[in-house]
């Protein structure tokens, strides 16, 4: 069940996609006949004349395919549906390879297809005889008879316990280390981090934030206004493209959707520069800072740019923000993407890492924002494979960097200017304790509460941003604003 949840949005994302066209697919699906004339893979003669039934779902074989990849090869799952490696043709390719050795290497590939039965019969509630159907049909296509045979076996008996109501789930009860492996299999969660939840938040809302991630994940759409557009014009194209949207209720650029993004990027309002897709606990990270038309600003981990153009885009012309980062290809994206946005003429884009350039520079600005590295404890709703790749062990180094990083950052801040810090973490010792740790070593800031900047309803008792995902249904993030005396 790891992967179960990654298999969910990709599953959405495809049914959408055409990485591979559902015309190409139609020569091969929904054929009771022998493979002749292979388009894509190494078949091997030998197989040519072998009967086998292809009427395998497309969407199932490409999902099982980029689970794999993600769990084998730490592959992103938002960037498979890319052209190229990951594109759904090559996957499908991959599933129609009938050399023996191959299959060998393939083995893994039986668990991302019964994870995806489980899926599919425990959390999709579709037909289940038709689940075991497809993917017995799938193991037997993709890997071999006896395969099929495993496939079917387990997913009966699973078929069987529903049934029954007889599944053997993990109880509630022992000691907390016991609940907390309970609550790890019951949510899919590793165990670290429901033990982190549980102490940071109680048992109870661990559980409502484990849910959250396991829910589908909302989005929203920044009317780029840097270019002229209007949340108003924003909402003209959703409703000419019938994509069901609300205004936001925080930030006057910005509308939420639930689905039909896919009809978003296929119309190109995003290719075309019209609007960005945004989180809108983002966009108050970016309320926080509140850039002014005139004001110098750094972004220090500035790339792949989210928070970087929303900046230039309420300059209106006026003043500089200065987008430094140390990945060039993350940096170039920016780039690019501020010329698409038509606000390039307010940015300028640094390769560097910020900790050298601040020691070796005498910059100073009004504002420095700080979106640092962290854990992205904040956004796993949106990245399922997140929370498998992260260790506990990630902590401690994040947390040494978020503190070289923030020291880095104070230097570029004018006397009077102001420090923004922000995460899209929820751990309290990525944000309220790097903040307490900084304070510590530099008397000459002190905390500006944030409450002129946001709605109330995001305000800490110290003053701090926190946007929680189960309290206002966004990502999580958090922002702290300084200010350094004059
Ligand atoms: C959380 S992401 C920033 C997201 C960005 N602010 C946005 O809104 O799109 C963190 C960024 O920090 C950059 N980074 C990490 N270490 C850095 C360093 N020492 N100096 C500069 N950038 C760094 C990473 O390359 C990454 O792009």
């Amino acid at each position: 069940m790891a992967h179960v949840l990654s298999l969910h949005v990709l599953l959405s994302a495809e049914t959408n996609r055409s990485s591979f066209s559902s015309k190409s697919l139609k020569l091969d699906k929904r054929t009771k006949t022998s493979i002749s004339a292979p388009r894509k893979g190494n078949l091997n003669p030998s197989h040519k004349t072998q009967k086998v039934n292809l009427e395998i779902s497309p969407h199932r074989a490409v999902s099982a395919v980029r689970l794999m990849r993600i769990e084998m090869g730490g592959a992103f799952a938002d960037l498979l549906n890319e052209k190229g490696k990951g594109s759904g043709a090559n996957e499908m390719g991959y599933f129609m390879c009938h050399d023996a050795n191959t299959f060998t290497r393939m083995e893994p590939l039986l668990l991302q297809i019964i994870r995806i039965g489980f899926y599919e019969i425990i959390k999709l509630d579709m037909p289940p005889y038709a689940v075991v159907d497809e993917n017995v049909r799938l193991a037997k296509v993709a890997l071999r008879h006896g395969a099929g045979n495993m496939v079917n076996a387990i997913l009966r008996k699973l078929v069987l316990h529903m049934e029954n109501s007889s599944l053997p789930l993990p109880k509630l009860e022992g000691d907390d280390r016991t609940q907390a492996r309970a609550l790890a299999t019951l949510h899919s969660h590793p165990v670290w981090m429901v033990r982190r939840w549980t102490k940071h938040l109680g048992q109870e809302e661990a559980i409502r934030l484990m849910m959250w991630n396991n829910s589908d994940p909302s989005f929203s759409l920044r009317a780029n206004s840097g270019k002229g557009v209007s949340r108003a014009d924003l909402v003209t194209k959703l409703d000419v493209l019938k994509v069901p949207h609300e205004l936001s209720f925080y930030l006057n650029d910005f509308v939420r959707m639930k689905t039909g993004l896919q009809m978003v990027i296929q119309a190109g309002l995003l290719k075309e520069g019209l609007c960005s897709v945004q989180d809108e606990s983002a966009g108050l990270v970016v309320s926080v800072v509140d850039p002014q038309p005139g004001e110098s600003i750094v972004d220090c981990c500035a790339a792949p740019g989210g928070k970087t153009l929303y900046m230039a885009s309420l300059l209106s012309g006026q003043g500089m923000v200065h987008a430094v980062d140390i990945n060039e290809g993350r940096l170039r994206i920016l780039k690019e993407t501020a010329k698409l946005h038509q606000v390039d003429g307010v940015i300028t884009t640094i390769h560097a890492d910020i900790r050298t350039f601040s020691d070796n520079n005498t910059m100073k600005c009004d504002k420095v924002l700080l979106d640092a590295p962290c854990s992205g404890l904040g956004v796993l709703s949106k990245r399922a494979d997140l929370r498998w790749n992260r260790k506990l062990e990630d902590m401690e180094q994040l947390k040494n960097l978020q503190d070289e990083l923030l020291d880095a950052a104070s230097l570029l801040v004018k006397p009077g200017g102001v420090l923004v810090y922000s995460t899209c973490s929820i751990d309290p010792e990525e944000n309220e304790e790097r903040i307490a740790a900084f304070l510590l070593r530099h008397p000459d800031f002190c905390i500006d509460p944030i409450g002129r900047y946001v709605p109330p309803d995001f305000v800490t008792e110290h003053g701090f941003y926190f946007s929680n995902p189960v309290k206002h249904f966004l990502d999580g993030a958090f922002a702290a604003r300084l200010s350094r005396a004059i």
